[in-house]
């Protein structure tokens, strides 16, 4: 292999139909299962926000969840270019630190880091379309990523438009929509397998898995959950 040849194999962008609905929990899982099949996998979460004071050092929960499924170690301002203190829509938190996100940061570290690893798995923030900046946002980091997309769902009532919307977004910009997720994040949301069924209906992408609450929101459990031979070779 020259110097300039990059060892990928696969790479996913991961987005969701909302915040908190599982988008972590699954990235993980799909590193967790990529490592086991024996790659060299890389996380990335480019933009972030939230952060607390973790062994005297500053952590962002979903990146160190990422990071305890990944292989391939890498400088964090790789992992992300843009960490935010305050758990808000990271357009503002940059905003109030006089800062303005880039799409083109990202993939420069992207592309470094695709480098440095046979898989790369991208967990975007929050939904879609959140906004980066004035004139940019997620789609678009992820349209210039250029990756396939995994979309997680999150099986609450109102999921369905949320993720026939979002799989249109994806679509828009060119991308392809390689499978997604249904995630269960209401236990209780009556005819779950009838919404499942609606969604395999008219997402027109692979259901890579469906998964139930979890006791504890464990990465190698949730991989079980998951079929990765629907992922694209
Ligand atoms: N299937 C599940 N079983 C148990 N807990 C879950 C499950 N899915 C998600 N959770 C928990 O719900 C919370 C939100 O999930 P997660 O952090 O994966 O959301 P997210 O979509 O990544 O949010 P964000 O937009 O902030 O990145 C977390 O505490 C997570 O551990
Ligand atoms: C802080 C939070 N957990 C996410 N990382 C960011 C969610 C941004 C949502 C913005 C919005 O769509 O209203
Ligand atoms: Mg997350």
């Amino acid at each position: 292999m020259s110097l300039t040849e990059s060892p990928l194999k696969f790479a996913c962008f991961v987005t969701g139909t909302d915040t908190e609905i599982g988008k972590t929990l699954v990235a993980a899982a799909l590193i967790h299962g990529l490592v086991k099949q024996g790659l060299s996998v890389a996380a990335m979460k480019p933009v972030a926000a939230g952060t607390m004071l973790r062994q005297g050092r500053v952590s962002n929960e979903d990146v160190d969840t990422l990071l305890a499924q990944a292989n391939v170690p890498l400088p964090d301002d790789l992992v992300t270019p843009y960490l935010w203190h305050e758990p808000i829509a990271p357009h503002i938190a940059a905003a109030k630190a006089g800062q303005v996100m880039a799409v083109e940061v990202v993939l420069d570290a992207y592309r470094q880091v695709s480098m440095a690893a046979q898989a790369v798995v991208v967990e975007g923030a929050g939904g879609f379309c959140v906004p980066l900046s004035d004139t940019q946002d997620m789609a678009d980091m992820a349209r210039a990523l250029g990756l396939p997309v995994v979309m997680v769902v999150g099986l609450r009532l109102g999921c369905i438009s949320h993720a026939l919307l979002t799989a249109e977004a994806v679509r828009a910009r060119g991308l392809s929509l390689c499978g997604w997720v249904a995630n269960t994040v209401d236990p209780d949301m009556p005819y779950q397998a009838e919404n499942i069924q609606t969604l395999q209906a008219r997402l027109g992408a692979p259901l890579l898995g469906v998964i139930p609450r979890l006791p504890n929101a464990d990465p190698a459990l949730a991989a079980t959950y998951l079929d990765f031979s629907l992922l694209p070779k």
